[in-house]
């Protein structure tokens, strides 16, 4: 697959205000992007997603490290990258608020060069895709949340580039609308072969969007992978157990001295044991108190227990 988007070790720190102390927000990231791709970029709070979007974007320089968009360096030749791409960032940032819907995809279709009559029948075409037809005329001030972000999705789309950097696409939107935005995102991924990067909380939109993910913690990648590999992996190693009493002190340390244990509340245990034979090693450690056992099932994980295993694995190690 032909390679679009090679971000190598980016590295970014700001200045503390006060103490103008450095704090590094991204450090050494590295990961690439095949053309066509849709890739979700996961990270608890503060992880440095933002700040990985916004330099792919152009919106920071880093401060080590490089950035090259269809073989153009962003900082080196930055206009020549930069119109391969169009960012939909928190807070509608692309969109403006006093034009209308119609007014705001005419302004874009204006900044590609586009003629009249191939801009109105983009623009018709997205206002059906996206079901804003009846909101044509409307100032972007008076819609809701969901119908903003929906126009800002359509306004990237106007400008028509090889690749769109979405954050948070379905922050603040109801279970609905959220919906919708990730349908119309596979829409446009499949339809119009767009390259997609999502940064995001929504574990639905990257298990529903994505085949692959780049996990960012504290700054650093601590995955990158396909999503169903990562399924797979945690599928076949995962426990749920239902104990018969609580865990002693003992077996807890002993347990945890032996194997990732992923949660633990009252009587319930989340564990990985990598190879069935660890059940036994498992059941040993429970029969030092004769702990008995009510129930254990291989658990079907979904890609939000996923991610929480990895970030936790992370600040463990
Ligand atoms: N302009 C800034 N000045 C100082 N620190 C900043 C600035 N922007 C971000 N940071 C800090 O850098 C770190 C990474 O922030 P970033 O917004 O990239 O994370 P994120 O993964 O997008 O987080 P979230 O999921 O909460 O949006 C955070 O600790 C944040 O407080």
């Amino acid at each position: 697959m032909e390679t679009i988007i090679e971000v190598n070790g980016i590295r970014k720190g700001y200045k503390k205000r006060k103490t103008k102390e450095e704090f590094i927000a991204v450090d050494g990231v590295s990961f690439s992007v095949g053309r066509g791709e849709i890739v979700g970029l996961l990270g608890p709070n503060g992880a440095g997603k933002t700040t990985t979007i916004k330099s792919i974007c152009g919106l920071l320089v880093p401060d080590q490290g490089s950035i090259h968009i269809n073989g153009y360096d962003s900082v080196k030749e930055r206009n020549k990258a930069l119109r391969h791409i169009s960012a939909v960032l928190e807070g509608n940032r692309n969109v403006y608020w006093r034009l209308t819907v119609e007014e705001n995809l005419e302004y874009f279709s204006g900044n590609r060069g586009m003629r009249k009559k191939e801009a109105k029948t983009r623009i018709d075409h997205l206002l059906h895709l996206f079901r804003l037809e009846e909101k044509r005329h409307e100032i972007v001030n008076n819609l809701s949340r969901g119908m903003q972000q929906k126009l800002a999705i359509a306004v990237a789309l106007m400008a028509d580039t090889d690749v769109i950097l979405l954050d948070e696409p379905t922050l603040g939107l109801d279970v609905e609308t959220s919906y919708e935005v990730r349908s119309l995102l596979k829409h446009i991924a499949e339809e119009e072969g767009k390259t997609i990067i999502i940064s995001t909380h929504d574990m639905a939109v990257v298990q529903e969007l994505c085949k692959r993910t780049v996990i960012i913690n504290s700054g650093k990648v601590i995955a990158d992978e396909y999503v169903q590999h990562l399924l797979q992996l945690f599928e076949t190693s995962a426990y749920d157990i239902l104990l018969k009493e609580p865990l002693t002190e003992e077996q807890l340390t002993k347990l945890e001295q032996q194997f990732p244990i992923y949660n633990l509340q009252d009587l319930t245990l989340e564990v990985n044991l990598e190879h069935e034979e660890a059940i036994y090693e498992l059941m040993n450690i429970l029969s030092i108190n004769r702990t008995g056992i009510e129930t254990i099932n291989r658990t079907q994980v979904n890609f939000e227990q996923v991610f929480r295993r990895l970030v936790k694995e992370e600040a463990v190690s």
